[in-house]
């Protein structure tokens, strides 16, 4: 049975719930459940703390696990990315109060207060700056008005609990992070159990991005129909009962549907269908 690290808590959670339920797999009905087996996908999710996901995977314990790239860096487990998951995004950033410094190289001497330990003392030495890291649980932007900290290094989203705080960002980001499915270093590449899982995911991130746009237009116009919709690899193009016509089918990305339908409006097509992708293999 493969045995699967999620995050029981927090940001990560739900959307990893969701993706998995998609993806055609059990999900507990209970926040209180901590091991769940899900005998007809012979796979067995383990609900554990995000922060200790890539512990557990990188110590063989646990075949692969769904963990944020910032807190996987942070660990220093021996675990590696192998899907990038397109969700909880965020940026991992030092803030100041204005006036403190403008760049890293200026935190010589410092303090810097973070829930991501691991991963701040590394950009540190590695920008060769000598400041002293203190390691808090959370809520670290309140660090420097309690005089425990001059900057903070921690997970920015939209950015308005800094802005609330009166901090400002200082340098480019220390990272950009993501939910990641991870496993162990050095964890056999061709293990087709890890590989089935993976394909059911992929599918789900296709499924999300991805629409399938259905339209008709007249052949003397299908080159440059087609031009706006290339598909993944080659549209599907029908010939129509009515002469002189044909159907096109193409995969579109969902973000872009409506630009698209606009475009080959122009250049002559009608009928023109989008419909949602349910699952997929490609
Ligand atoms: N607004 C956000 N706040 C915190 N983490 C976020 C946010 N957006 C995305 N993330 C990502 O979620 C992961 C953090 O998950 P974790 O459960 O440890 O913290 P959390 O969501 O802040 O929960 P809590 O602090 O309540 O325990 C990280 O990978 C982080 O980059
Ligand atoms: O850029 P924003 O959209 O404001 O989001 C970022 C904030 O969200 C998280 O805090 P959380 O609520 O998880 O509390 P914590 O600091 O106790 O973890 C994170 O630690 C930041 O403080
Ligand atoms: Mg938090």
């Amino acid at each position: 049975m493969l045995r699967i690290a999620l995050p029981n808590k927090g940001s990560l959670s739900e959307p990893a719930s969701a993706m998995l339920h998609e993806a055609g797999y059990r999900q507990r009905k209970d926040s209180r459940e901590l091991v769940l087996v899900d005998p007809e996908n012979n796979v067995e999710f383990f609900f554990l703390r995000p922060r200790d996901i890539a512990v557990y995977v990188g110590s063989g314990r646990l075949d692969i696990g769904i963990t944020g790239r910032d807190l996987l860096l942070d660990s220093g487990a021996c675990a590696e990315e192998i899907l990038q998951l397109g969700f909880a995004r965020s940026t991992f950033r030092y803030a100041t109060l204005p006036g403190t410094a403008k760049d890293v190289s200026e935190f010589g001497g410092m303090t810097v207060a973070t829930s991501f330990s691991g991963l701040v003392a590394k950009h540190l030495a590695d920008n060769g700056v000598d400041a002293s890291v203190v390691r808090l649980d959370g809520a670290v932007e309140t660090a420097i008005k309690l005089g425990v900290a001059e900057v903070i290094a921690d997970v920015v989203e939209t950015g308005t609990t800094l802005r609330n705080q009166g901090l400002e960002i200082i340098s480019d980001p220390i990272l950009d992070s993501e939910a990641v499915l991870i496993r162990r270093v050095g964890a056999d590449p061709d293990d087709a159990r890890v590989k089935q899982f993976v394909r059911r995911l992929q599918g789900v991130l296709v499924a999300r991005r991805y629409v399938m746009m259905d339209y008709d237009i007249r052949a003397e116009h299908v080159e440059e129909a087609v031009a706006l919709t290339p598909g993944l690899e080659s549209p599907t193009v029908s010939p129509l009962h009515n002469e002189g016509w044909v159907a096109v089918r193409s995969m579109v990305p969902r973000k872009e549907a409506q630009r698209i339908m606009d475009d080959l409006w122009e250049v002559g097509a009608r009928a023109i269908l989008v419909t949602d992708i349910h699952a997929c293999r490609l």
